[in-house]
């Protein structure tokens, strides 16, 4: 038996969602650049979904879909408003949430794939709600609900702040959600695949992927990258800060990639739009400190940032919580998880991997007392 340490450059399935190939993303051959210029997210999902784009009335009716199903059972908001709110992470309480969310699908444990289509998009349409409600109920103000005359991205940010975010805002959000929506098999979408790769139902494949985007070398680093600017504080401390944490060999959080070795084709997008944004909110030091630091990890270690880097700022730039910012990434990346579980069930075998055994040779056993 041989072992590759965290499967590189194993392959470990056939997907017709999205690719990487020679550096390049592609949703269902897409390009990534084509459709964050030009497509709303709820395109998007639908390509995922359907593989192919959709029509203007097969468009228009998804997303009136989408947006009458984003209010939640009452009875989850109960649930998100029963967490001790000064300790619980957003991650956390998302992941929890979605679990609840499948105690009250009906059809959560019907496997025929139209009930499969349905729940998917009962879920994808509820994950923005989750993320908004339980930010407003932990500032102790009420969850607003959606509104059905609004796409996603604007709903979200309505249901975040309680008032409708100007254009600028809203195309953000949406182009954000657009270039976090599926990359191929990255480690929360094998963790869905692998889930309901033993005919679990949806709410468990998402769950379990939620738990796996959570972690720092996954989501979980664009919020810490907000939390590295933040200590670092001022453009001039950014270049000795790094130094230091590279001399205690820490990692310097949205560099680098398991796939990407000569740059993120996503990033470049993020960088252009926290550009933008910090220039336009008088804050353009955090784009200024993150260029510094993207070019001088290139140089020093030959890493090129990835879509975490230069998110953070952007979500910054637009007043979000930095601790929004991995759920930002779920709220759009649920809908790869879905698109995947969709392709799992559909030409489904059991993922089941060997481990090579490198512990004590056979060893006799000894009643305790003889231990
Ligand atoms: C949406 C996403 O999930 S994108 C990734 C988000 N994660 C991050 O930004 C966390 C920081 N980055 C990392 O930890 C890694 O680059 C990963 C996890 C993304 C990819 O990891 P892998 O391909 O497994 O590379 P691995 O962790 O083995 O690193 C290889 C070498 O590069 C170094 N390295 C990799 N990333 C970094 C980094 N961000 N900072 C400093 N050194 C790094 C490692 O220390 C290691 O060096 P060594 O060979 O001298 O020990
Ligand atoms: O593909 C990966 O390993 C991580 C990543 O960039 C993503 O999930 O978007």
């Amino acid at each position: 038996m041989t072992t590759t340490k965290g499967l590189e450059g194993v392959v470990a399935t056939q997907s017709s969602v999205s690719s990487i190939i020679d550096d390049q993303l592609t949703y269902v051959g897409y390009r990534i650049d084509d459709l964050a210029e030009n497509s709303s997210f709820e395109e998007v999902v639908y390509l995922l979904w359907n593989l192919k784009l959709p029509t203007k009335s097969e468009l228009d009716t998804f997303k009136a879909e989408l947006a009458s199903n984003m209010e939640l059972p009452e009875a989850v908001i109960d649930h998100l408003r029963s967490y001790d709110l000064s300790t619980v992470h957003p991650m956390a309480a998302l992941r929890t949430a979605v679990s609840i969310l499948g105690l009250y699908d009906e059809e959560s444990d019907v496997m025929e794939e139209a009930a499969n289509k349905r729940k998917a998009l009962r879920l994808q349409a509820k994950i923005a709600t989750i993320v908004t409600a339980f930010a407003r109920i932990r500032q102790g103000k009420e969850p607003v609900k959606p509104k059905k005359d609004l796409g996603f991205a604007a709903n979200f940010l309505y249901m975040l702040n309680g008032e409708e975010a100007k254009d600028v805002e809203v195309e953000a959000i949406n182009k954000a959600l657009v270039l976090h929506a599926d990359h191929e098999l990255n480690a929360s979408t094998f963790t869905a695949r692998v889930c309901v790769a033993t005919l679990s139902d949806i709410y468990s494949g998402v769950t379990a992927a939620i738990g796996a985007l959570k972690g720092p070398l996954h989501g979980g680093a664009n919020e810490r990258v907000m939390k590295m600017l933040t200590d670092i504080g001022e453009e001039e401390n950014a270049i000795p800060h790094i130094k230091e944490k590279i001399a205690n060999k820490e990692k310097i959080m949205g560099m680098g990639h398991r796939v990407y070795k000569n740059g993120d084709p996503r990033a470049k997008h993020l960088k252009r739009m926290s550009k933008e944004l910090t220039k336009t909110s008088g804050q353009s030091k955090w784009y200024n400190m993150s260029v510094k630091i993207e070019d001088f990890i290139k140089e020093e270690k030959g890493l090129p940032a990835n879509v975490d880097f230069y998110s953070a700022s952007v979500y910054h730039s637009l007043g979000i919580d930095h601790d929004l910012f991995t759920p930002i990434f779920a709220t759009s990346r649920v809908s790869g998880w879905l698109a995947h579980i969709l392709e799992q069930y559909d030409n489904n075998r059991l993922i089941r991997p060997r481990a090579e055994y490198v512990g004590p040779k056979t060893q006799d056993y000894k009643p305790i007392e003889d231990r």
